[in-house]
């Protein structure tokens, strides 16, 4: 694990009390929240307020928080990557000098994180805390900024848009196989098929890459605000590289309560499909004996992981229909009251995330043969695709979701970017309707990218 203490962006006058030498992560941050108000841009009001190509995101429905700046960046990896970052940001904390005047989920210190969906991958875990954050709720709406030092004090004039750089479109983008061409991908999945009739396991979530090349830099920015408006109601991230609109929430952990989003199960939907068709759909969908038993194995993941933090749960025994400009899944929102007794502290959302990670919507059942089958037969590194992504507070209250409709942004070649999908595959799984259906999930983000 390391933690570094990230050095203003060049062009900043020197000597500012803000500027921070590389190892000298040991002053304590100095966080200070302030209520703003903020003009309604809608859907976009916060990414548009992004004023450089490095964003840190989180949004729904126009709400969320937005960050920019690097006050402290934590790098972890392997199987200790969530309680290594877990602590780490503890440890921020203990020191932290904090003044916040707003008191809502998201005020106060902050931290975004992206972490690798298998411990083996080489893309660990992040998580950063930001220079600036923005945030809203409902018509409550506040600025953080943190540093470690005095640091800029929290006001709109942060937000000027002079302060902004333009945001670029990609250009013309192409696209290569990723690490397997997805005429392959069915013999694949063929494979995961005989093996779970064998009864070897009982399902496993196989996914795949593509591989776009953009015409110019490619600016997250531009990804986030035209995911954001268009996919309402996902969250819309961007942490460390990973960009998306997930539709499914891991973890919510707020004053004691904690939610979760399962989903899977997937039917597609057409461009231009009506609103009758879509709903014949979602009705097929939810008869659909096939999915419907990827989603119970995704809802049992998902309870039997929370329950030992929990005094009481509520799961439903029925999933609805969450529909998607591309897709519709079956969903079950599982909802609990965390276990909290007064002589010791609550799990963090990120120790929960941790506990809840991965479910069956995206490794299977049972987990361990579902793992191991994905690392031998997949024939990539999922990085963090399908690895919790999100934030955390100062309390341990945050919001995770998992990394899906989602790109990983290539840390060395600005116009090279991994889009990922995956789907569930069960005894009943047809080799080739599961590519179809990877294409529909791989909709959002190249969507996005073309513009
Ligand atoms: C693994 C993905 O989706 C999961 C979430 C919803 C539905 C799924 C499905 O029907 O297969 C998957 O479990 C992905 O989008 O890459």
């Amino acid at each position: 694990m390391s933690a570094t203490a990230v050095p203003p962006p060049a062009g900043r006058p020197a000597g500012r009390r803000d500027d921070v030498a590389p190892g000298s992560q040991t002053r304590p941050l100095v966080v200070r929240t302030a209520a703003i108000d903020l003009p309604d841009g809608g859907l976009t009001t916060l990414v548009d307020l992004l004023p450089d190509a490095k964003p840190l995101a989180w949004v729904r429905r126009g709400d969320g928080i937005v960050g920019w700046g690097e006050a402290l960046r934590v790098t972890t990896g392997g199987e200790t990557r969530f309680a290594d970052a877990d602590a780490a940001w503890q440890a921020v904390l203990e020191r932290a000098v904090v003044r916040d005047d707003v008191r809502l989920p998201g005020t106060g210190p902050v931290a975004f994180g992206s972490f690798a969906f298998d411990a083996t991958s080489a893309d660990g875990g992040v998580l950063v805390v930001p220079r600036v954050v923005v945030g809203r709720r409902g018509d409550r709406a506040w600025i953080t900024t943190i540093s470690s030092g005095l640091g800029a004090a929290p006001t709109t004039a942060l937000l000027d848009p002079a302060h902004r750089t333009p945001v670029t479109g990609p250009g013309a983008v192409t696209e290569a196989d990723g690490a397997v061409a997805a005429a392959d991908w069915p013999a694949i999945v063929a494979d995961a098929v005989a093996r779970i009739q064998a009864g070897r396991l009982e399902k496993v979530v196989l996914a795949r890459d593509v591989v776009a090349t953009t015409g110019r830099a490619l600016d997250p920015r531009w990804l986030l605000g035209r995911l954001a408006a268009a996919y309402e109601t996902t969250w819309t991230f961007s942490v460390g590289g990973m960009v998306g609109a997930t539709p499914e929430l891991l973890v919510r952990s707020e004053k004691g309560l904690v939610a979760s989003r399962v989903l899977a199960g997937t039917i597609r939907r057409e461009p231009g499909m009506t609103d009758d068709d879509a709903l014949l759909r979602a009705a097929h969908l939810a008869r659909s004996s096939k999915d419907l038993e990827e989603h119970e194995h995704a809802v049992v993941s998902v309870a039997r992981a929370l329950e030992p933090f929990c005094t009481s749960m509520n799961v439903p025994e029925q999933p609805f229909v969450l529909h998607l400009p591309n897709v519709m899944h079956l969903a079950s929102d599982v909802t609990g009251v965390l276990d909290r007794p007064a002589d010791r502290p609550g799990p963090s959302s990120l120790a929960l995330a941790a506990a809840l990670h991965p479910s069956a919507a995206v490794c299977g059942t049972p987990t361990a043969p579902a793992r191991e089958l994905i690392r031998q037969i997949e024939g990539m590194d999922r990085g963090r695709y399908a690895g919790p992504v999100g934030w955390t507070g100062s309390d341990g209250d945050g919001e995770w979701g998992i990394a899906l409709r989602s790109a990983r942004l290539d840390d060395t070649d600005p116009r090279r970017v991994r889009l990922f999908a995956g789907c569930g595959v069960v005894a009943a799984s047809d080799p080739a309707a599961e590519l179809a259906e990877s294409e529909a999930k791989l909709v959002p983000m190249r969507w996005a990218l073309r513009g």
